[in-house]
Parts: C-alpha cells; structure tokens; sequence
C-alpha cells in the first residue's frame, strides 16, 4: 500500500514499518518549497499512524539522498519569499526531528546541506559505500538552517562539528563512518534494504515502549544527570500500566511472540 503527498514524496507501507520516499531524483531531492510542504504533511500523517511503529526515509534519486535547499529555487527568491518559505521549510525538517517513534534514514549518494540535516533529525542513518555527506552552507554563503548547528555536535561533538560545518568539506561514507556521522555502512545500493530490515527488527518490539524510550532519549539528552532521570522515570510511568507491558511480560512467562495491543 502506498499514499502520495503532492508530487515528491511517498510512503509506502511494508507490515508495521511505514517508508517515506523522497521522490524528486531529477532534481536529486532539490528541497523545493512544494517537496518541504509535502514532507511536512507526510510527517503530520505518520505521526498520527499508531500502526507506523518505525518510519525509514529513503531516495527515489539513484545518486543523491538529497542535495539539499533546491538553490535554483531559493535563487529566483525574493527577500519576502525567502522569509515566508522559511516556516514552511521548518515544518518539514521539524515533521522529521518530532516523529515519535525511532525513524531511520537510508542514505546513498550526497546528502548535503539540507538532505544532510534531514538525515541528521532521523534516529539512526544506514549509509551505503556511495554515501557522501557533509553540511557545505557556508561555501554558499548561508548556514546550515535545517537544525544542522545543534543536531551535528549531538553526534559528533562541538569540535568535529565545527570542522566540518567550517571547512564546508564532504565526507566519504568509511570515514562518515568512523566520525559517528553515519551508524551503518553496507555494500553499494544496500542502504534502503538495510534500513527496511533493521526497522523491521525494531518494529516487532513493543510500540509503546518504542515510543516512551524515544521520548526519554530525546528530552532527556542534554539535562543533567538528575533532571534526565526525572524524565525517563516519567517515560517508565507512561507505560508501566499499559497493555503492551502486561502482554509482554505475559508472553514472556508463556513462551511465546508478544501480539502488541499497542496501548
Ligand atoms: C531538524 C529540524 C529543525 C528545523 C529547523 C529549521 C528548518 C529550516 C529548513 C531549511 C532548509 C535547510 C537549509 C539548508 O541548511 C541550506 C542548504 O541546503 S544550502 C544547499 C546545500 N547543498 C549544496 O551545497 C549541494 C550543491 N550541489 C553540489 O555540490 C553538486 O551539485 C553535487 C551534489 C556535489 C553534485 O555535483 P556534480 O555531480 O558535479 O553534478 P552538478 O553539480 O552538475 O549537479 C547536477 C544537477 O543538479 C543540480 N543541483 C545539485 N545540487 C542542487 C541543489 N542543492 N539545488 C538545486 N539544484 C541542484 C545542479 O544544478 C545540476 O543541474 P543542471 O545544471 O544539470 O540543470
């Protein structure tokens, strides 16, 4: 089963992992103003899809994830459009970073500037060998303004984030690897099929929990010690009495597969 959202992006259903497709691969993702509005809305549809346990987003493009701000677009912009198709651009990048449940992202090819950022504000990034990665903003003048000043040092800390965002340079998927910018390398053209089977893994695990983990995870990350605890105690509440833990812990105890009520 599949659902478009205007004309470049989709998202195919495969059992409890829901797919999000860029599909602009003329334009290698270009982010449009029409691609950020139908990413927005693809986001606001899968988080209200309780059966979406995990959500892969992956390219239609053969050689790109994405390259980022459409710049052809952006440089027919005037001043005021720039401005108004910022909110526009932030509902997409933060549709992304707010899913509630783990989202992974399937890179081959550039994902750079923003196609980089959108990676970044998924939970897990599954490159293959052809991944080229990188936030080169400054060498167009701008920043990174997808989130990529405040997601990249979460994985690779300040120093190493501010190299990369000042030196603008790409990095080639082995060393994306070793820096923690990318978690997974696989064989070239592997990266959707590898994405999809370890969401699958993922996705038979109790949606609930999955959900109340990425919450802990996420708020959590950044307070000290004390307040995070604070946080997961609230995320461990939020499902101690829920029907998912009871049918866990029962089917544990029967030796059997958990059917997750998912509530
Ligand atoms: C996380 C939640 C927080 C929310 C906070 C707020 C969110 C706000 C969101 C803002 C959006 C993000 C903004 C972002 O930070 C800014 C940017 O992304 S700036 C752009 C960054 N990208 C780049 O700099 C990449 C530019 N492209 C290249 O370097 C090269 O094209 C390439 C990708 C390395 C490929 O090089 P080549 O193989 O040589 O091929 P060509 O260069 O000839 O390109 C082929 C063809 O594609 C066109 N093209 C490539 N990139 C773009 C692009 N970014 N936009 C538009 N078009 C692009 C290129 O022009 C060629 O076209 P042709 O000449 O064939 O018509």
């Amino acid at each position: 089963m599949s659902e478009r959202f205007g004309e470049f992006v989709e998202v195919r259903r495969h059992g409890f992992v829901a797919e999000l497709v860029l599909d602009r691969p003329k334009a290698m993702n270009a982010v449009s103003s029409a691609m950020a509005v139908s990413v927005g809305e693809a986001c606001a549809s899968l988080a209200l899809d309780a059966g979406a346990r995990v959500v892969v987003v992956s390219s239609s493009a053969s050689r790109a994830f994405c390259v980022g701000a459409d710049l052809k677009e952006r440089n027919s912009f005037s001043d005021a459009e720039l401005l108004r198709q910022r909110p526009v651009t932030r509902g997409a990048y933060g549709g992304v970073l707010e899913l509630p449940m783990p989202v992974i992202a399937a890179v081959h090819g550039f994902a750079l500037g923003g196609g980089f950022e959108l990676a970044l504000a998924c939970d897990l990034i599954v490159a293959d060998e052809t991944a080229v990665v990188g936030l080169p903003e400054v060498s167009v003048g701008v920043i990174p303004g997808g989130g990529g000043t405040q997601l990249l040092p979460r994985r690779v800390g300040a120093a190493r984030a501010a190299e990369l965002i000042f030196s603008a340079r790409r990095v080639e998927a082995r060393e994306a690897l070793e820096m923690g910018l990318v978690d997974q390398v696989v064989g070239v053209g592997g990266d959707r099929e590898a994405a999809l089977e370890l969401a699958g893994r993922i996705a038979a695990n109790s949606p609930v929990g999955l959900r109340a983990a990425k919450r802990a995870l996420r708020v959590g990350y950044g307070l000290d010690l004390r307040a995070g605890l604070e946080v997961e105690d609230a995320a461990w509440r939020s499902v101690a009495f829920s029907g998912d833990r009871a049918e866990g812990v029962a089917a544990f105890n029967e030796k059997r597969a958990p059917q997750w009520p998912g509530e």
